[in-house]
């Protein structure tokens, strides 16, 4: 059984002032297994954010099925189950990391990454032990660790913001864009985590734009002009009749 399976998605967002209804994308199809990685390609508005924002239920889709199979759950439509399981999916087996970094004000960085793993049942010590780990694998200068992130750098909150993602790790890890305004020191260290998530079985969808960074890393291809899935070197059509 595949851990996650897109099927005929599609979603059409409303402009309420302009009273229309747009269609952002039609017919997407892919799935991956357990532990695989996809990255998702394809020009600027072409709909990769929106499938992992309807991965993570911040949207819901117009149409089709996300299936994923959950450790808790068992298989589920992720579009279709209940406020309560999606909340549990994200605080136990989904994460998602962003540009972006969207946080409970007044926080200590070192306090955001520690509440990530009190959140998952962490015992304190351990909780706090982890937390500086991930703070220095991902160079976050320990000056900062009890500083507020709304002062940081772009780097920084971005830093801040996988390391609070990947501490949890996920079942399941969404990746959009993390390494958009990083230094290539950085991106470095964004890449061994994924290596190292992907060998303890975290799955992952992820959107980079610097598709060299993806080389080696991903396990397919969906590239969102073609509706083509490509595994490693090879060719498969999935939903071409876009
Ligand atoms: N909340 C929204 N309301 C209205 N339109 C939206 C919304 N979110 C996305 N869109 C539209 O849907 C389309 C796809 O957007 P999306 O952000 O998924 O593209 P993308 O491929 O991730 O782009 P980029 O590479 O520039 O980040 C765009 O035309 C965008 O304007």
């Amino acid at each position: 059984m595949s851990m996650l399976e897109i099927a005929g998605f599609g979603k059409r967002f409303t402009i309420h002032h302009l009273n229309k209804t747009m269609p952002a994308i039609e017919n997407i199809s892919f799935s991956l297994e357990a532990s695989e990685f996809i990255g998702i390609v394809g020009k600027s508005g072409s709909g990769k954010s929106t499938i992992l924002k309807s991965i993570y239920r911040t949207y819901l889709p117009d149409t089709g099925r996300i299936l994923y199979n959950s450790e808790e759950f068992g298989l589920v439509d992720l579009s279709q189950i209940s406020e309560r399981q999606m909340l549990y999916l994200r605080k136990y087996e989904i994460g998602y990391v962003s540009q972006f970094l969207n946080v409970m004000p007044r926080t200590t960085c070192r306090q955001l990454v520690v509440n990530a793993l009190l959140e998952m049942g962490e015992n304190e010590e351990l909780a706090e032990l982890e937390a500086e780990k991930a703070l220095t694998h991902f160079e976050l200068d320990p000056k900062l660790w009890d500083s507020y992130p709304n002062t940081f750098s772009g780097g920084e909150k971005l830093r801040l913001n996988i390391a609070m993602a990947t501490v949890k790790k996920p079942r399941l890890l969404l990746l959009d864009e993390p390494t958009a305004s990083l230094d290539q020191q950085s991106k470095i260290k964004v890449r061994e985590i994924i290596e190292k998530l992907k060998r303890n079985g975290t799955t992952l969808v992820g959107i980079f734009h610097d598709i060299e960074f993806m080389e080696g890393l991903c396990d397919k291809v969906y590239d969102m002009q073609s509706r083509t899935l490509t595994v490693a070197e090879e060719k498969v059509g999935v939903g071409a009749e876009s």
